[in-house]
């Protein structure tokens, strides 16, 4: 879908002023003429190949990646098009500029760089009055939104009003590689305050400057928000992002039935990691079926893996319990076992009948053949624990899932070279390639971002009424088919970024496919072939 004309009346430098609109200097002699544009620009005609390569000629002379973020964003405030054509042409280049990592610095440091409001802020001031300022916003058919309330932002926990930076960045994602146009995307913060001290006491934070709503209250200006949304913008989708567990789990229970949502810090890495752990047996040779899996890290992203995987082990023909079995879970104190005080709702079908052990023995208990992380604690996975996962198999499975990059549990040199070599491994933030004997070791990118965009664009396309389970299995199936076997032998579990936009188109098709099976879509034509997704798509091309 190109990018239309300006609308008419739109001219003159109200036209350079719209991000949506503005070419520049692209603009053509034809085009100056027509949009009262003459005198306004510099007489070069340019073009927007051209202008790709001053922004990344200006982007590779700053000294700070976070200098590289601003530079970003301020593009998109003024060139919408320019921007998703440079992170599409440079994604591998872009991505952790916009995303992990370098958003996480950007989250911590938001009031210190704020240039311009971008997204919707709601506030416990709002309560009652958030459908009527939800007219506010400019766009009228907003379909997709990525709402955070900044008390898990990633590994580096409660940032607050600053966690905005997590939505645009996932909607910045969502219109790359899933195609859905800005004007459709919103960007939330439910600015309920925050627990973090040194933020308050921030004579810059742009936050609400009270602690954390909590209890009925935060429910019911949840509830009203979700209400809302659904009245004012009826397709749209809403992704929950970077909740606190407990919360996580709460909104994910108490709207997944009653509205089109999905929790991706839950569900989305869920899907990612069990891509993984999938395209892993491609290498391993091992049955999905007989694995046994130890998580490190007892919050939702762990949790949210072992009930996919359960989930997934139970469509392979496991029953409930053989396939709990499989799965264990530990944190700082050691292996969750029954009887274990203090074990969260969302931990207890793992809390196994078994005596107490530290990370280490239960290792060598257990034996897994794959070890997942999910624990914001950098560090986690030691020498010894890699190691250990090394001497009792021949391709040990690693993931280090904590982002961004320093809350990894190990870094991919480490993880190599303490299993000299022998680690499948991928991490949720990106980690260069690494030299080991000789042999190039490219780790993967275990993130959501493999899954979030192909999920929301699948269940615009069908006008999906709900987000199922299925949907997120099916994600994962369709994202390890994509990892093709050179990939596979350089150590790589996913696709490279550039393919981003070909995978979410497929998981895109497959998951329309799974809406309509299940009576979960809208849309009458049942046409969900992949090119007619990709007709739907956002081109950024002026
Ligand atoms: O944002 C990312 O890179 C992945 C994610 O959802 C998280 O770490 O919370
Ligand atoms: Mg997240």
């Amino acid at each position: 879908m190109a990018n239309s004309r300006p609308p008419a009346g739109l001219t003159g430098l109200a036209l350079l002023n719209n991000s949506q609109y503005n070419k520049s200097t692209a603009f053509t002699e034809d085009e100056r003429e027509r949009f009262k544009l003459r005198g306004l620009l510099p007489a070069a005609v340019s073009s927007q190949r051209l202008q790709t390569e001053l922004i990344m000629e200006n982007l590779r002379r700053k000294a700070y990646d976070i200098e590289r973020y601003i530079l970003l964003m301020a593009l998109q405030q003024r060139n919408e098009r320019l921007f998703y054509r440079v992170l599409l042409e440079y994604i591998e280049e872009i991505m952790p500029l916009v995303y992990t990592p370098t958003v996480g610095q950007a989250c911590r440091e938001f009031a210190h760089i704020f240039r311009q409001p971008r997204g919707f802020y709601i506030t416990p001031t709002d309560r009652g009055d958030i459908f009527d300022i939800l007219d506010n916003w400019p766009e009228r058919d907003v379909r997709m939104i990525v709402v955070t309330d900044g008390e898990r932002i990633l590994g580096l926990g409660d940032l607050g009003a600053n966690g905005m930076g997590i939505p645009i960045g996932k909607l910045a994602l969502y219109t790359a590689f899933a195609g859905i146009p800005p004007a459709q995307c919103l960007p939330v913060m439910l600015d309920v305050g925050t627990d973090n001290q040194m933020l308050r006491e921030d004579p810059l934070y742009l936050g609400t400057r009270q602690p954390r709503l909590r209890g009925a209250d935060y429910l019911a200006l949840v509830d009203e928000f979700v209400a809302a949304v659904q009245l004012r913008y009826p397709r749209a989708l809403i992704q929950f992002e970077d909740f606190l567990t407990p919360n996580a789990y709460t909104l994910l229970n108490r709207y997944r039935n009653k509205a089109l949502c999905f929790n991706d810090d839950i569900q989305g890495t869920a899907a990612v990691a069990l891509a993984g752990v999938f395209a892993a047996c491609r290498t391993t040779g091992k049955a999905f079926e007989t694995l046994k899996i130890l998580f490190l890290g007892a919050g939702s992203a762990a949790t949210g893996i072992g009930d996919l995987v359960q989930f997934a082990l139970v469509a392979a023909g496991l029953t409930p319990d053989q396939a709990r079995k499989r799965l264990w879970f530990a944190d700082v104190d050691g292996l969750l076992v029954a009887g274990r005080e203090g074990l969260a709702p969302h931990n207890r079908p793992y809390a196994h009948d078994a005596s107490p052990a530290g990370v280490i023995e239960a290792i060598e208990r257990i034996k897994p053949q794959v070890l997942i992380g999910a624990t914001g604690s950098p560090g986690a996975f030691g020498e010894r624990i890699i190691r250990t996962m090394a001497s009792i198999n021949e391709r040990p499975v690693i993931f280090a899932l904590s982002n961004p990059t320093e809350r990894a549990e190990c870094s991919a040199e480490q993880a190599y070279r303490w299993s000299e070599g022998r680690a499948l491994f991928a991490s949720g933030s990106p980690f260069a390639p690494v030299l080991m004997n000789g042999k190039t070791l490219k780790p993967g990118q275990g993130n959501n971002a493999y899954i979030f965009p192909g999920i929301g664009l699948g269940a615009l396309a069908c006008q999906a009424t709900r987000i199922s389970d299925e949907m997120f299995l099916k994600a994962a199936e369709v994202l390890a088919d994509s990892v093709a076997d050179d990939d596979l032998r350089q150590g790589s579990l996913y696709p490279p970024l550039s393919q981003l936009r070909e995978v979410s188109l497929k998981i895109a098709a497959a998951v329309a496919e799974v809406a309509y099976r299940q009576g979960l879509a809208k849309a009458a034509d049942r046409d969900i072939r992949i090119e007619t997704i990709r007709a739907m798509m956002y081109d950024p091309v002026y």
